[in-house]
């Protein structure tokens, strides 16, 4: 099969974006991870899929998968991003905001004049049910009502939480960069107390409303940015008493704002998300 592609970023997350809105179009875990493999593919971390949605008021659907498993995935900050700037520039809509709906969600994205991308991530999901977190038998530390959960195994100390996808965060004292993210990143990405793994951040805190963070994403090994992954590590620090409501976020390959009025107007309020998304070249391939 011959199949034309788009090679986006967003802060550095890298995506293979596929228009699968003219025909529909089944791509196997085989081939999925072709195009996530820079050797011997095109190589992203994550592939995007994008399709017309038949749900009344919502204008796409898109599927999203690990690039180096083929694993789909609920949930994807820089590739919504990614993912509207594709539909306007490829004239596939003309509106600039946009709703879209994912495996488990609708979003709602707008393509700012400066270019920038603002996204409605929804809410942060706290039940450790539905991260899903495992905490039988566990005693977290609680700090500003926050519960902070030992990881025996990882030696660390995380706090948990959904965008829809898991997250686990931890705060690290001092430069970020010396953290040990390729060491301990993949045992809290493994753990077993999270049956369907975890997306491990590591946020060094600079003052209420700036942090540094890095994430050693699920199945995709540390990324030079994660959206899903600073809204969540945002919201933790929110809600540790840490942060204030309006957060920029510095990625290895970006910044990122986060904004979740989470503590003066509830829980449920929604996570914003602003930032970059650029195309970097378009392709063909065998598959
Ligand atoms: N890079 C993404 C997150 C992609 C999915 C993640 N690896 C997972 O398995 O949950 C982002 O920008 O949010």
């Amino acid at each position: 099969m011959q199949l034309s592609f788009t090679k986006m970023q967003g802060a550095g997350n890298d995506f293979v974006v596929i228009d699968a809105t003219r025909q529909a179009l089944t791509l196997s875990p085989a081939q999925l991870r072709v195009l996530g493999d820079r050797r011997f593919g095109v190589g992203c971390d994550q592939i995007l899929v994008i399709a017309r949605s038949s749900t009344p008021g919502v204008d796409f659907r898109y599927r999203i998968f690990n690039g180096s498993t083929g694993a789909e995935v609920e949930h994807c900050g820089n590739g919504s991003r990614c993912f509207v700037r594709y539909v306007v520039d490829k004239g596939l809509t003309d509106k600039h905001s946009v709703r879209v709906e994912t495996v488990n969600a609708v979003l709602e994205l707008h393509l700012r004049e400066d270019g920038r991308v603002t996204v409605d991530m929804g809410a942060p999901v706290f039940e450790l049910a539905r991260v899903p977190f495992d905490a039988q038998g566990l005693s977290p530390r609680e700090l500003n009502g926050f519960a902070l959960w030992p990881l025996a195994g990882a030696d660390c100390e995380v706090a948990v939480l959904s965008m829809g996808n898991p997250h686990a965060v931890q705060i690290v004292d001092g430069d970020v960069d010396l953290a040990p993210v390729l060491q301990r990143g993949p045992l809290v990405e493994a753990h077993a107390r999270f049956p369907r793994k975890v997306n491990a951040g590591f946020m060094q805190i600079l003052s209420r409303g700036e942090v540094r963070l890095r994430v050693f994403e699920r199945d995709a090994g540390e990324t030079l940015a994660c959206g899903t992954g600073a809204c969540a590590a945002v919201v933790a620090g929110i809600r540790l008493g840490l942060l204030d409501e309006s957060v920029e976020v510095h990625a290895r390959g970006g910044d990122l704002k986060i904004e979740w009025a989470g503590l003066s107007q509830g829980l449920q309020a929604a996570v914003l998300m602003t930032g970059p998304a650029q195309t970097v070249f378009e392709g063909e391939i065998t598959l």
